[in-house]
């Protein structure tokens, strides 16, 4: 029963209260030892019962970076949905949507109903922040106003800006903190609204900006989120994050306040889509030896990725994703042993926010065969950036109004300050100290699936599909009867208890 876009499960594991979603859930792990060569996997369960606020706050987000290309293009992008905006193109009218959003545009599948699966959009399993409802504020170092700087990055459909630009040219960042060197030398003619004075003066200065933006937006929470330019690798600075430490004890900080930190750069286009493809190569048993990405754009991120020391942060960030797949398997790869892997990005105006990329993925096949799949992939960079910007803040939000305990813990917790699970929105996912970090695209996306499902004191999605594979099936309560192979090509044969497919006319 559905009752306020919420997933009403039939579960004597889950209570509603008018506080909250209270649901008890067995949570299945292994633990594996290993003894001369043999494994023992010990299966493990542990009972938790979690809880989740159902008040959804008025969420207010301040964007570091306001100006870019990503931030005028989210922005923008939740104003046409709450205006309903359409508008004219030379390929017929568009209407606004959240495609690209995990939560917005993405279904999970709770289980069988009489027609069939019964598939819905993440966002009506928990009770969350509607990206329509999202007040954002921030800061730029660039002065423009918001519908200037829409205009400045060339990403949005002419005849939508128009409809726009009475509302975005309302909009203006707040001066920001300008360190030169953390970021390419050419965007100093972009530094015309910078904050003076000393360090701690211009912190100060953005902490008061965090509360004047509060009270007087009205909203129940903050959310900061960095859009800003990629800046250089973090030189490491004693007491600061010099040692394990001294970064944990920054981030002790951060969970003594209850503030969640996530991963950095979004993992947008041609990053996602390596961490599916190395996914699908390990994990079919074949074996990458040579993965080349190659992308040019002529955005002004582009322009700031011209620059050595910021492209080397990038470098960095887009070729870490493949190290947990390669890791995973010992079959095909010896201890240390890894693909080649080149990443290449280049300055070219011309294609402004329309990133080209071509990648490249060489495999090892059966007898010394090789694979090579070539990609070429066009697209609106800030048009995949600014969905996870909101999944990130939504999804951030949700976490804060989740606890659980468990039978041997029975006070309530929150999750960890650094937030895992945000990984599957990340190029460089932050974990706990001790963590795997996990770049699957499958594994991150599962988790988030099966956390939300949890929450709603719902199995894990297992795939399984006993029920269609059985030869006496059994009939789930209130389900079509499990229908035997349909498909006119496919006809199953048994002769004498030897099954056989063969393609049938
Ligand atoms: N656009 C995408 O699709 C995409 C995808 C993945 C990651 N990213 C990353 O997201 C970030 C933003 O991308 P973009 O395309 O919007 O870039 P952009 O250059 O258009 O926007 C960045 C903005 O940050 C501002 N800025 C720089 N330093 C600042 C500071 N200290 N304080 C406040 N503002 C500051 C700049 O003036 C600029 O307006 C970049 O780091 C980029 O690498 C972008
Ligand atoms: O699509 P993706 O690899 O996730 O991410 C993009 C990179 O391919 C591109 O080189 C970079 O300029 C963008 O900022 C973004 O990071």
């Amino acid at each position: 029963q559905s009752i306020n876009h919420c997933c009403r499960p039939g579960s004597p594991d889950v209570k509603y209260t008018e506080e909250h979603i209270e649901a008890r859930y067995s949570y299945h792990t292994a633990t594996v030892s290993r003894c001369r060569g043999t494994y023992t996997v010990t299966p493990r369960t542990t009972r938790f019962t979690f809880r989740t606020q159902r008040s959804v706050p008025k969420l207010g987000v301040m964007l570091v970076g306001w100006g870019g290309n990503n931030g005028t293009t989210v922005t923008a992008a939740v104003l046409a949905n709450k205006l309903g905006l359409s508008w004219r193109t030379r390929t017929g009218v568009k209407t606004a949507n959240y495609f690209g959003s995990l939560l917005q545009a993405s279904t999970v599948c709770l289980g069988m109903g009489p027609d069939g699966e019964v598939n819905v959009p993440f966002r009506d399993l928990l009770p969350m922040v509607h990206p329509n409802d999202i007040v954002f504020d921030g800061w730029d170092i660039s002065s423009l106003d918001l519908g200037r700087a829409m205009e400045r990055a060339q990403v949005l459909d002419w005849a939508l800006q128009e409809q726009l630009r009475p509302h975005m040219e309302q909009l203006k960042p707040r001066p920001s903190i300008y360190i030169p060197e953390f970021i390419a030398a050419n965007q100093e003619q972009r530094a015309d609204n910078v904050l003076m004075g000393s360090k701690a003066e211009q912190v100060e200065q953005i902490r008061k900006d965090i509360r004047d933006f509060k009270k007087k937006s009205g909203v129940d929470k903050v959310i900061v989120l960095w859009t800003a330019n990629t800046e250089r690798m973090c030189d490491i600075v004693p007491g600061v994050n010099d040692t394990a430490a001294t970064l944990l004890a920054t981030i002790q900080l951060a969970m003594q306040q209850g503030a969640f930190i996530g991963g950095d750069d979004f993992k947008s286009g041609q990053t996602k889509v390596k961490s599916v493809l190395v996914d699908f190569l390990v994990s079919a048993g074949l074996k990458p030896t040579s993965i080349v990405s190659y992308n040019h754009l002529g955005n002004n991120d582009g322009r700031n990725l011209s620059a050595p020391q910021q492209f080397r942060s990038k470098e960095i960030s887009k070729s870490n994703v493949v190290d947990d797949m390669v890791r995973s398997n010992n079959v095909l790869y010896a201890p240390g042993e890894k693909p080649d892997h080149c990443v290449v990005i280049k300055y070219v105006p011309n294609v402004g926010d329309s990133k080209r990329a071509m990648d490249e993925y060489t495999s090892e096949i059966m007898m010394g065969g090789t694979n090579t799949i070539v990609m070429h992939n066009t697209c609106e960079d800030s048009l995949l950036a600014s969905p996870i910007i909101l999944d990130l803040v939504i999804l951030t939000e949700l976490c804060q109004r989740i606890t659980f305990c468990t039978e041997e813990d029975p006070h309530f917790q929150t999750f960890h300050s650094v937030l895992s699970v945000l990984s599957y929105l990340c190029k460089a996912p932050l974990v706990p100290e001790g963590a795997p970090v996990i770049n699957s695209f499958f594994r991150q996306r599962t988790c988030i699936e099966n956390l939300m499902r949890a929450c709603l004191g719902l199995p894990p999605q297992n795939h399984m599909q006993l029920e269609h594979e059985m030869q006496r099936s059994f009939l789930l309560p209130d389900c079509a009867p499990v229908p035997m192979a349909t498909h006119k090509s496919i006809t199953a044969r048994c002769n004498g208890g030897h099954f056989a497919l063969t393609n049938g006319v």
